[in-house]
């Protein structure tokens, strides 16, 4: 079976700068794909590419077996989007958005269950315009999987979601990866990443730096864990590669529990942030004139 999405060397410029400069990527059919990277890294150009948004200036774009570029509406049928950003429908109520919503598509989802899905359904009488910016931002999800996508697209989907609503979203489409949804997904939430994702991408300057487990990204699994506890009065705090080990000493010498004792390894965001580190754009101090006196 063709991996759902194949990029080759995709090239982008806008006016001649490039934000996208060389991007290799293949997703596999049935995972959950992160792609994370800094503000202007070319992570929404890429996916706008790939969803037939945006033509490309070079490079080799397979998405569902076909070129975005040229595929009709029936390779559009088998596409679910979550825009970065959506408006319109003001004068809809969120039950007439989905449903009208689900008229484009042959085999829609039942409306009112992805009501319940997306946590909308006592809002259902309500305009679009009373929405709050994450329920809004529910409305965009419960659209993008009415259609019942086979790969299914999220840019920075949970932005303006409270804790228990992300909690929920990331239920929904760990539920719809386990049926088989390929699901690409831009954010700016590792721990979302890390929750979701089977594997996840960094972009930076318009490049894929890498691509592996969270687990795995950037060695983090072999990184020394760090581990702390409380003893005479202050806090101690050791690197090791042994951890358990170090516990298990640790145990032995208080003659059981280990005050405050907390074992550490790198998060995603801090291997993230290392991966990304060379990339960064520094930021020059304003000049500010010297007066003489
Ligand atoms: N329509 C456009 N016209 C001109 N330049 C653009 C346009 N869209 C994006 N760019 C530029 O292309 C680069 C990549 O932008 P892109 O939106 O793909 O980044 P991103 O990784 O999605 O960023 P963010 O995390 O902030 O959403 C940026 O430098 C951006 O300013």
């Amino acid at each position: 079976m063709t991996s759902p999405v194949l990029v080759e060397g995709l090239h982008k410029t806008y006016s001649g700068v490039p934000a996208v400069a060389g991007l290799d990527l293949e997703i596999h059919a049935g995972e959950v794909f992160a792609l994370l990277g800094p503000n202007g890294a070319g992570k929404t150009t890429t996916v706008e590419v790939l969803e037939g948004f945006r033509r490309r200036d070079g490079g080799r774009v397979e998405v569902l077996g076909e070129d975005p570029q040229s595929a009709g509406l029936d390779w559009r049928q088998r596409l679910g989007i979550v825009l970065q950003s959506s408006r319109g429908l003001d004068l809809l109520t969120v039950r007439e958005a989905l449903a009208s919503t689900a008229k484009v598509y042959r085999q829609p989802r039942d409306v009112d269950e992805v009501l319940e899905w997306v946590g909308l359904g006592e809002k259902r009488d309500a305009r679009t315009a009373s929405l709050s910016g994450g329920q809004r931002r529910r409305l965009d999800v419960g659209m993008g999987i009415i259609g019942r996508p086979e790969l299914l697209f999220l840019d920075e989907p949970t932005t303006g979601f409270d804790p228990r609503a992300r909690r929920d979203f990331w239920a929904l489409i760990a539920g719809l990866a386990g049926d088989g949804t390929t699901i690409v997904l831009t954010t700016h939430y590792l721990d979302e990443a890390e929750q979701l994702a089977d594997r996840v991408g960094v972009i930076a300057g318009g490049r894929m730096l890498t691509v592996d487990t969270p687990a795995q990204l950037g060695g983090r699994h072999a990184q020394e864990a760090t581990v702390s506890w409380r003893e005479d009065g202050g806090v101690r705090t050791l690197s090791t590669a042994e951890p358990t080990a170090e516990v298990a000493r640790l145990a032995a010498r208080f003659g059981g529990e280990v005050p405050e004792l907390v074992v550490a390894r790198p998060t995603l965001e801090d291997t993230y942030l290392r991966l990304i580190e060379p990339h960064a754009v520094s930021v020059e101090r304003p000049v500010v004139e010297e007066v003489a006196r």
